[in-house]
């Protein structure tokens, strides 16, 4: 589906002249994917030029990753506070100041903002505009009163949430990500359209910060991910009073502030806000991609070397349709300087690429789940399983439910699936193994501190060799000779 506006009218018959601009390197979006090429281009000798329509840093900074997870951080203080007894800590009803941790996170937001700023990116040497950028032909970009053409263009504008066409949606207030964290009323009882990661993050967010908590999630919630792990998070969610009703598809909402109700294909819902979270669009429509020779349908076409289809112009992050993450952007941005300013072949790969979803237990997962592997791989996949209840590091934080389990094929690792605390956290030693396609042993010959969740991972490991050791016939012999022998 074409979802290409008619292109914008930047130029202005009777305004200021158009001041005409020539650089290097046009960056189009000053959101984790732009602003991680223009830092690098810039400080690398290249002269930069970078747009961005409305706010620097992006979804990330602004209504992404930085506020959900300072608001999941409250949820977890007031939950801690209700769940001492095992420890001997008498459990309290915390009593929450909605406003007051959506404050925590607009702090968060303005502690981080300075990296991100016009004034942080024009002290690297960077032209910054903070216009709307609209291709005119296959080189030319027209921002506000400036015409920019360039060696070459990086697009990094993005994604927005996706609101789908639900009869009476137009009629009813609703919330999205952009909108969620100037909430400052705390909703009475949250409906959430959406089981995805927003979905599910915000959910366990607010049910700890004291709302009532209802998901409809259409297909299956945390669907992307292995179902075994995915249903240790969704029975902690409901554990803490989240209602998740899956296989409803919202079809008809209606009602007005304080009462809104979704009917689905599985029940009618009643609460008192709503919030939309079922996937995102990418950000094409301002762009007029048209008018440049770059293909698109729902996200810009980018082959892996992430060119568009105009040889000169790159799409890198969220809108290039792939894994949308900060770090994909990130990554993207690094691929991207080394054709830009070198002229080298680059590639970006996925099979490395690490994701979290900061429920608690969180869940992480890198390359194939044990389905994915078994359709590519076949017997020739084994599975390594560890769970937190052997990890005495857990078991002493009263954290033992969680499972890690690393798909091998021929002694490498090509996906591993962790749930549990901290489960962002143990898939970094796997995102190293992975990367550099290290095998197993690596894992192995490792000798992790006790006692520390990491050992969970060494653990996993070690289920590789122990039935090659210690159920081997030959290895008994061997050892039966040797100690005949030995003095
Ligand atoms: C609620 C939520 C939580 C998330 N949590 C995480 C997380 O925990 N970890 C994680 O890795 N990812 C997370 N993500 C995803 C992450 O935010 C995105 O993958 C990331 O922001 C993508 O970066 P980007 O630079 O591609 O796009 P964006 O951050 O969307 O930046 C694009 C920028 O381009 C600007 N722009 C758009 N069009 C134009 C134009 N024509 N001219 C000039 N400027 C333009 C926009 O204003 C914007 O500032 C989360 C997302 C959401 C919504
Ligand atoms: N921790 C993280 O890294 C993190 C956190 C939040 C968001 N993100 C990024 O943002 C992206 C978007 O997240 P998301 O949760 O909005 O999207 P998503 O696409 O991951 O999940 C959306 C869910 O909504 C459901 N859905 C769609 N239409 C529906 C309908 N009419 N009724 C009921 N359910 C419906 C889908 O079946 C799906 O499960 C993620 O894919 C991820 O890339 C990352």
């Amino acid at each position: 589906m074409n979802m290409q506006a008619a292109p914008q009218e930047t130029t202005q018959v009777k305004g200021p002249a158009m001041q005409e601009i020539k650089t290097d390197v046009l960056v189009i979006g000053a959101g984790s994917a732009g602003l991680s090429v223009a830092a690098g281009a810039s400080q690398m000798g290249a002269d930069v030029t970078l747009l961005e329509g409305h706010l620097m840093g992006g979804d990330c900074l602004n209504y992404g990753c930085v506020p959900s997870k300072a608001l999941i951080a409250a949820g977890k203080h007031a939950q801690a506070m209700r769940s001492g007894a095992k420890f001997g800590v008498s459990p309290v009803k915390p009593k929450v100041d909605y406003a007051a941790a959506k404050g925590h996170a607009r702090k968060v937001i303005e502690t981080i903002a300075p990296v991100d700023s016009v004034e942080r990116f024009e002290g690297l040497g960077v032209r910054v505009i903070k216009e709307y950028g609209t291709f005119t032909d296959r080189d030319t970009v027209v921002a506000g009163n400036h015409r920019i053409t360039a060696r070459r263009i990086v697009i990094a504008t993005g994604s927005s949430p996706f609101v789908p066409p639900i009869d009476g949606l137009d009629d009813v207030p609703f919330h999205t990500n952009e909108t969620l964290f100037d909430l400052m009323e705390q909703p009475d009882h949250l409906l959430i359209i959406g089981g995805g990661p927003i979905g599910m993050e915000m959910a366990q967010a607010h049910i700890r910060l004291g709302s009532k908590v209802t998901v409809i999630e259409g297909a299956k919630a945390m669907g992307k991910d292995d179902p075994e792990l995915a249903e240790m998070v969704l029975r902690n969610l409901r554990a803490e009073g989240v209602e998740i009703v899956e296989g409803a598809k919202a079809g008809k909402i209606s009602g007005k502030a304080g009462a809104i109700t979704v009917q689905t294909d599985n029940g009618t819902f009643k609460g008192s806000h709503l919030l939309m979270a079922v996937g995102r669009k990418a950000n094409i429509e301002k762009l007029n991609l048209d008018a440049a020779g770059i293909e698109h349908d729902r996200a810009i076409r980018v082959g892996a070397d992430l060119r568009t289809t105009n040889r000169r112009v790159y799409a890198i992050g969220d809108v290039a349709g792939g894994l949308q993450f900060t770090h994909v952007a990130g990554y993207h941005g690094a691929t991207v300087i080394r054709p830009i300013l070198f002229g080298l072949p680059a590639k970006a790969r996925e099979d490395h690429v690490p994701w979290v979803t900061y429920t608690d237990p969180e869940l992480a997962q890198i390359g194939l789940t044990e389905a994915q592997a078994r359709e590519a791989h076949g017997d020739r996949l084994e599975v390594l399983r560890s769970g937190f209840e052997e990890n005495d590091r857990a078991i002493a934080e009263g954290r033992a439910e969680g499972l890690i389990k690393v798909m091998v094929v021929n002694k490498r690792p090509v996906g591993v699936s962790i749930v549990g605390p901290h489960a962002g956290e143990l898939i970094g030693l796997w995102a190293l193994v992975i990367a550099n396609k290290l095998k197993i042993g690596a894992v192995t010959n490792m000798v992790a501190p006790y006692p520390t969740l990491g050992e969970v991972s060494k653990r996993a490991a070690g289920q590789y060799y122990a039935p090659r050791l210690f159920d081997s016939q030959l290895v008994k012999a061997v050892v039966g000779f040797v100690q005949r022998w030995m003095p």
